[in-house]
């Protein structure tokens, strides 16, 4: 197996401009997708599963061009009628190309069949199909009961209600808002129990109302879409940066960097629509020095120079809370993370990968159901080989260690999912 050894780093400072956010590039191009017209999608991450949504609109018919060697794309929408109605798609491990895309194909009387990778084909996506059928759409697995791979054939769409359940993945909700305005039909959805990753929702309605969807709420138990909408290009659209992707450096800044020389990312901020900025709130609480501007934010240590351990409910950052997992190694005292029960449902069981890969190190922890207690080691168990399962975040939380003590990472390619060049980054903040 491939990896990467990493010596330890003493210090770490400088800038890092973010790639674009994962959660506004796929959302952005299948939102232009179903608009009619053109709209030019600026900064969009280049990664796997932003790979996986450029071709499989590809395959449905929608055409968009590259500008040059940019990351700016040009997608011409098709006004909600895909011009290819049937189709084979792959998605590999893309939730979020896999669940939004599945919402749209069902609404839009074609025969689709739509897999990914095997892992893909044990995240559960039993609850959306659930609530799809409820709006008559016809939708088979192919696999296992709850599971992709799936069939989807011309359904008859009806009724104007259905529920969903939120206590799974949030991004079951954020499919059917952005698939239900295709049916031209009001919709009202019901979320059923406790909605998990809420602050995911939040940038699906803010990029609906940009393409000129309305969605009246009642707080997160009621959504209502009106009829008769059309998805309406904004023209222009730009993708913030990525702020789980920005979680690592400022990690690392609150680890390894001084106030005079912090690390500072750039392309998220005071001003962006992603909850995972919240994650500087976390390192706040622990003793880091944070400052932030409308387009950046900035990390380093404590005063004290020493981080504090923390206990918290991460359920609204679930993504950029793996990063606490890890930084927790580096503070004084037991960190605890709670309410984190959709880490078994997503790249890998990560808290049981995590559980796993933290003892390697040294550290002392409990896993529970749906939180996780670290302990950090006295002192680090040098060149510790950590694996990875295939999980992006893994390697890129583990890369922290190094702050501390030389690591191996195994399958460093492994971050392509959503940040091909991490590593590259990582070293430019090296001192
Ligand atoms: O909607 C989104 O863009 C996402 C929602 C979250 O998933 P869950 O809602 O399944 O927690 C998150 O973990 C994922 O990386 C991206
Ligand atoms: C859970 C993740 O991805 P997905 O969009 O595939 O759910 C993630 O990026 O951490």
């Amino acid at each position: 197996m491939e990896y990467l050894d990493l010596s330890p780093i003493s210090r770490v400072a400088g800038t890092v401009d973010l790639p674009g956010s994962k959660s506004i590039s796929n959302r952005t191009l299948l939102l232009a997708a179903l608009s009619r017209g053109e709209t030019l999608v600026k900064g969009l991450l280049a990664s796997d599963d932003t790979q996986r949504m450029l071709e499989a609109l590809a395959m449905l018919g929608v055409q968009w061009e590259q500008i040059g060697d940019s990351r700016d794309f040009r997608v011409h929408g098709c006004g909600g009628d895909f011009p290819v109605k049937t189709a084979d798609l792959f998605l590999g491990n893309a939730g979020t190309a896999f669940r939004p895309l599945t919402a749209a194909l069902a609404l839009a009387g074609g025969t689709y069949k739509l897999e990914g990778v095997a892992r893909m084909h044990e995240r559960p996506i039993g609850d959306l199909v659930d609530a799809l059928r409820q709006a008559g759409a016809q939708i088979d697995y192919l696999g296992v009961e709850g599971y992709p791979p799936l069939q989807i054939k011309p359904g008859q769409i009806a009724g104007d209600r259905v529920a969903v359940k939120g206590n799974v993945s949030s991004q079951f909700l954020t499919g059917l808002l952005m698939a239900l305005p295709l049916t031209g039909r009001s919709f009202t959805v019901e979320v059923v129990g406790e909605l998990i990753s809420k602050p995911y929702i939040e940038i699906t309605l803010n990029l609906l109302k940009r393409f000129g969807i309305t969605v009246q709420r009642n707080g997160w138990s009621e959504f209502v879409i009106p009829g008769g909408q059309t998805y309406t290009s904004p023209g222009e659209i730009f993708v913030e940066g990525d702020a789980s992707s920005a979680s690592y450096f400022l990690a690392a800044g609150a680890i390894g960097a001084t106030a005079a020389a912090p690390v500072k990312v750039t392309g998220v901020g005071k001003q962006s629509i992603q909850g995972d900025v919240r994650f500087a709130e976390a390192l706040e609480a622990m003793g880091a020095v944070i400052e932030r501007g409308d387009n950046w934010i900035a990390a380093s240590m404590p005063a004290s120079g020493k981080l504090k351990a923390i206990d918290m409910d991460f359920n609204h950052i679930p993504d950029a809370a793996m990063t606490i997992a890890v930084a927790a190694l580096f503070a004084e005292g037991t960190t605890t993370l709670r309410n984190i029960e959709s880490w078994r449902v997503k790249e890998t069981d990560r808290l049981s990968a995590m559980a796993t890969e933290l003892r390697k190190v040294g550290a002392t922890v409990e896993e529970g159901q749906d939180y996780l207690v670290v302990t950090p080691p006295a002192s680090f168990t040098p060149d510790a080989a950590i694996g990875t399962y295939d999980d992006h975040r893994m390697a890129m939380c583990f890369s922290l260690v190094s702050l501390a003590a030389p690591v191996r990472i195994l399958d460093p390619g492994c971050t392509a999912k959503t940040f091909p060049t991490y590593f590259d980054e990582l070293k430019k903040i090296s001192v």
